[in-house]
């Protein structure tokens, strides 16, 4: 059930030879819904489940109509919140009740905006989000690219690992490798082709993430990748992966990709991250490749941010995704 009109972000980038003013573009490539999950229980601290509303604040709704987008949806999941010294239930896995329920509401808003033809823009939230994302996603593209920006590989799974912390198994849940993973999340397709999938910014991996890493044969571009051959090798390689042969490409945007020193809210930072302009230099590719066709922004904590600093970034970034350029 691919959608022939797939909305692609960007396509409205301006090319060369265009006139000044903004291209008029059929609608379909200018929808988009708005998927808040205020969801933080699989984070490793609290504030992730503030982000959503965050960046509200910082301006998204105001840059994405200026971009000439139409918001077709908004919607804002409810999310389960910790009740007051409640202990996590499990601690391979804690809070995987809510994490399934969250997945299975996220996956369903996911699916609906695809069939209504419109651009899903989900924002976390803590990365286990990006279960329900990619578990609707799956359901309507048979060929899904993944580019995944993040510090960390989000591959534990229950047995594997070391903090019981959901958002650190997504992709994990997202390929089938964990127990818990996008079977079992009603409305769902098929796992994610890890031949699809492409890392940039690792920086933090645990001993069984590399070695699934390597078994896998799943591109990584670490940071030690991004220092060598310059963002715009890795990015141009990411798309050819992610973008030749499938449907589109979903970009799954974990903050902490980014040095903390422009990012400073997230709640797992780790120094020596993404600069300001490869991130957006990537956004800005991302965008005139016109493969994008959906885009998860994560991770956001609005108690660990400095004036509003990395909210006002995840704005930025998105709005390059969406294809607005300096010029
Ligand atoms: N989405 C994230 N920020 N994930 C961080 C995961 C950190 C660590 N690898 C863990 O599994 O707990
Ligand atoms: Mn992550
Ligand atoms: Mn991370």
């Amino acid at each position: 059930m691919k959608n022939e009109n797939i909305p692609v972000a960007g396509a409205h980038v301006k090319q060369e030879g265009d006139a000044q003013q903004a291209t008029p573009v059929s609608a379909y490539q200018k929808e988009i819904a708005l998927i808040k999950v205020p969801f933080g229980l699989a984070g490793a601290r609290n504030g992730a489940e503030l982000g959503p509303d965050e960046l509200v604040t910082a301006g998204l709704k105001r840059e994405i109509a200026s971009l000439g987008y139409r918001l077709t949806r908004e919607v804002r999941v409810d999310c389960p919140v910790q009740p007051a010294n409640v202990p996590a239930r499990r601690l391979t896995a804690k809070y995987l009740n809510e994490v399934q329920q969250v997945s299975e509401k996220v996956c369903q808003e996911v699916s609906s905006t695809l069939e209504e033809g419109a651009f899903p823009l989900v924002l976390g939230g803590d990365h286990s989000v990006a279960i329900g994302t990619l578990a609707g996603l799956t359901a309507h593209y048979q060929k899904l690219g993944v580019i995944w920006f993040d510090a960390h590989a989000d591959l534990n799974t229950e047995d594997h690992s070391l903090t019981g912390n959901m958002h650190g198994m997504s992709l994990a849940a997202g390929l089938g490798h964990s127990t818990f993973n996008l079977s079992q999340i009603r409305g769902a397709g098929s796992f994610v082709d890890p031949s699809k999938l492409v890392y940039i910014g690792l920086r933090d991996l645990d001993l069984y993430e590399k070695k699934q890493i390597r078994a896998m044969g799943i591109r990584a571009f670490t940071m030690h990748d991004i220092d060598r051959l310059g963002m715009k090798h890795v990015i141009e390689q990411a798309i050819v992966i992610a973008g030749s042969g499938t449907d589109g490409i979903h970009v799954s945007f974990d903050m902490d990709c980014l040095d903390p020193r422009e990012a400073p809210g997230v709640g797992t930072p780790v120094p020596g991250g993404l600069s300001y302009r490869e991130a957006h230099f990537a956004m800005e590719c991302l965008a005139s490749s016109n493969h994008v066709v959906s885009m998860e922004l994560v991770e956001v904590n609005p108690l660990l941010d400095q004036n509003r600093h990395t909210a006002r970034l995840g704005v930025g970034l998105i709005a390059s995704v969406l294809g607005k350029t300096i010029l």
